[in-house]
């Protein structure tokens, strides 16, 4: 089921959210749900607290084109147990934040522990659009945004925006 995605600025977008206790059916509905939600929106990834769920999980599929099989991934309680010293820069967007691209700065790999929907703890290093993405949901995660990463003028000049977005939508929905 697709889940409506939160529109910043909100609250539960800046919160810390929780750890899984145990993967259970609850947190499978979820994790299928962000995945359906990710897909259509369109995304490469999606963080728990995007669709309201305060919860330390999120999903990510980063292929590039629709040649390439889809690789869904399922990230429940994300660790980052290692980054390099080189870094990216990578103009980034949120589909919590529609329509808005800014250059961010992040580790260029970076290492994951995490747990899998099928229980079992997995670790993997990302790169390319992977890390970047696999960083910028973490970041969803204890309630920081890509804007954050911008200087208060452009990040204030963004949420404006967004507010105005959010009157319009109120306006016609
Ligand atoms: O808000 C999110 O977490 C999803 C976000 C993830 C992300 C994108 C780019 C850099 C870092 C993290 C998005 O997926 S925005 C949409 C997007 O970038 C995209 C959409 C379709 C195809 C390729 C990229
Ligand atoms: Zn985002």
């Amino acid at each position: 089921t697709i889940r409506p995605i939160l529109i910043h600025p909100d609250p539960r977008l800046k919160k810390l959210c929780d750890p899984v206790a145990q993967v259970d059916d609850e947190i499978r509905k979820l994790a299928d749900d962000m995945l359906a939600t990710m897909y259509d929106a369109p995304g490469v990834g999606l963080a728990a607290p995007q669709v309201g769920v305060l919860k330390r999980v999120f999903v990510m599929d980063c292929v590039k084109d629709k040649t390439t099989a889809p690789e869904p991934m399922v990230l429940i309680n994300p660790e980052v147990t290692w980054t390099s010293e080189e870094s990216n820069v990578y103009e980034e967007g949120c589909l919590s934040i529609p329509d808005q691209y800014a250059e961010v700065t992040r580790p260029k790999e970076v290492r994951m522990r995490w747990l899998g929907l099928d229980g079992q703890l997995h670790e993997e290093q990302f790169d390319g659009l992977w890390a970047t993405c696999a960083q910028h949901e973490n970041d969803h995660l204890n309630g920081k945004l890509f804007i954050d990463y911008l200087g208060p003028l452009k990040r204030q000049m963004i949420t404006r925006k967004m507010e105005k977005l959010k009157r319009e939508r109120a306006r016609v929905t």
